[in-house]
């Protein structure tokens, strides 16, 4: 169920690029919901312009690792975190962080297409206002036109900017949520199941996206699909428990992995 064909494997190879600076940094992190640890000294390094997939058997602690790195866990009262987390070399968990601006540098996109109960241009146009991006109208529609650029959503809705996003189908209602976390310039970009809502074909069609959006964003995806962390990513990192088993380059997570936990878990021998 979870084999990978040999064109998903090529296409991950073909991928893999030279240059490896790290953009964020994860080191010896622990969450706890309350007395359960959720997470064990995870070490992990994100790098720049690189789409990182986080995979693993269901309970195993992708989404909480995702959500410490612009601090989501913060809005759980129960869970702590503790460890290193840094964002270009800066503590993003030092007191003195503006938790708003770091959402805004390391935006987020959620499993279910979320777009606010609002046209398509203010569900774009929401973030750049709050952060005082564009106040002119001119400017405000420029970057509304280019997140949906961006986002390869423009040329579909830009003859009803001013309908309800929520009247969009479901795989354009993810890339006018991909548009609204690009409109405020972040640098990072968290993924969490972003196709597990979409059919097949829109779900290309946000890979396709993701490959594009690298070039411009460091990219961290949590995915369930085999085929899709091959597909999108160039780093894969591996868990199991809470605890991370082992990271790298996809192709060689995904042709020669170093734990018997990751081969059983891409075999599809469990999870
Ligand atoms: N808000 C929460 N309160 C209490 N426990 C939580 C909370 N969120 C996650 N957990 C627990 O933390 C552990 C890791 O959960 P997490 O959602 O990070 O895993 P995951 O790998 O993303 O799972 P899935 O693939 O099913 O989404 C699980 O045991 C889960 O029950």
């Amino acid at each position: 169920m979870n084999m990978l064909t040999d064109a998903a494997i090529e296409n991950a190879m073909d991928k893999t690029p030279a240059h490896e600076a790290v953009k964020m940094q994860g080191s010896k992190v622990r969450v706890f919901y309350g007395e359960k640890q959720a997470l064990f000294d995870v070490d992990l390094d994100i790098r720049e312009n690189q789409v990182t997939a986080l995979i693993g058997p269901s309970g195993c602690g992708k989404s909480t690792f995702l959500r410490c790195l612009n601090r989501m866990n913060d809005t759980i009262d129960i869970c702590r975190v503790t460890g290193d987390i840094t964002l270009d070399g800066e503590d993003i968990y030092d007191p003195r962080i503006d938790v708003v601006e770091l959402r805004a540098r390391v935006g987020m996109v959620f499993q279910k297409p979320n777009p606010f109960p609002k046209s398509i241009y203010e569900n774009v146009a929401y973030g750049p206002r709050i952060h005082g991006l564009a106040n002119a109208k001119s400017d405000m529609d420029a970057v509304v036109e280019r997140s949906l650029q961006k986002a390869g959503l423009w040329s579909e809705v830009k003859d009803r900017l001013h309908e309800p996003g929520t009247g969009l189908s479901g795989g354009q209602q993810q890339r006018l949520c991909i548009a609204r976390a690009i409109a405020v310039s972040p640098e990072v970009i968290l993924m969490d199941e972003p196709c597990s809502a979409l059919d097949p074909i829109a779900t290309a069609r946000v890979e396709e996206l993701i490959d594009e959006l690298r070039e411009n964003y460091t990219i961290v995806i949590v995915t369930h699909s085999m085929q899709q962390a091959a597909r999108v990513s160039q780093r894969t990192a591996m868990f199991h428990l809470g605890n991370l088993v082992e990271e790298g380059p996809t192709d060689k997570m995904f042709t020669n992995p170093e734990d018997k936990r990751t081969q059983d878990y891409i075999t599809g021998r469990f999870g």
